[in-house]
């Protein structure tokens, strides 16, 4: 029954593992004309499918699959002039293809225990091999985007069945990092 429930394609059939020893790839676009190319400079950290509404994801489907890498491994190679940022009040910043929609990088660039990371969405790569989604956040969120409610128990179910325990804001250790981060900003921790 729960195995009926679809997550997102890339997991549906079961969580890949990642190789280990990914050494970055380039993500593209869905356009076919002049496709914006993003390079990426080795593996990702804090893979997982996301249930927020802002992060993309493609028509019908229940949640993102989205990544963190540094900033500063990221790279625009193609088609830049096409990305434009969603919501530039966010807190990530997500540089969107404005033909197709794709979000291809959002930096963090804000005093912010993410200041320094992106968050791209890894199903856009080019090869396999990258880190394999570990957790599913904000899943009660896709309520928002009109998820019947009722049917969040199979949500979570098929969730834990693919060992992407399921969390309504980010996983235990993104909390703690966070919290640490705002205590040695407020001197609660020793910096
Ligand atoms: N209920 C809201 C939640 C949106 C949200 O807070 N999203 C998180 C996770 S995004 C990737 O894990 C977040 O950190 N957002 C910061 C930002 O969007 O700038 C909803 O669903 O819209
Ligand atoms: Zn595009
Ligand atoms: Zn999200």
């Amino acid at each position: 029954m729960s195995g009926q429930v679809s997550i997102h394609p890339v997991v549906d059939g079961g969580v890949r593992r990642g190789s280990g020893s990914f050494q970055g790839g380039t993500l593209t676009c869905a356009c076919t004309d002049r496709p914006v190319k993003v390079r990426i400079e080795g593996d990702v950290a804090h893979n997982h499918a996301c249930g927020c509404t802002k992060c993309w994801k493609p028509k019908g489907v229940a949640f993102s699959i989205v990544a963190v890498v540094p900033s500063d491994k990221v790279t625009v190679l193609e088609n830049g002039d096409k990305l434009a940022v969603v919501d530039p009040s966010a807190l990530i910043q997500r540089h969107a293809c404005k033909q197709c929609g794709v979000h291809m990088h959002g930096p963090v660039e804000r005093d912010h225990p993410f200041k320094g990371l992106s968050f791209i969405h890894p199903e856009r790569f080019d090869r396999d091999g990258y880190a394999e989604p570990g957790f599913a956040a904000f899943v009660s969120s896709i309520i928002e985007s009109g998820v019947d409610p009722s049917t969040m128990d199979g949500v979570r179910a098929r969730l834990r069945e693919l060992k992407l325990e399921p969390y309504d804001c980010l996983s235990p250790g993104l909390m703690d990092y966070m919290a640490t981060w705002t205590a040695k900003r407020s001197g609660a921790l020793p910096a």
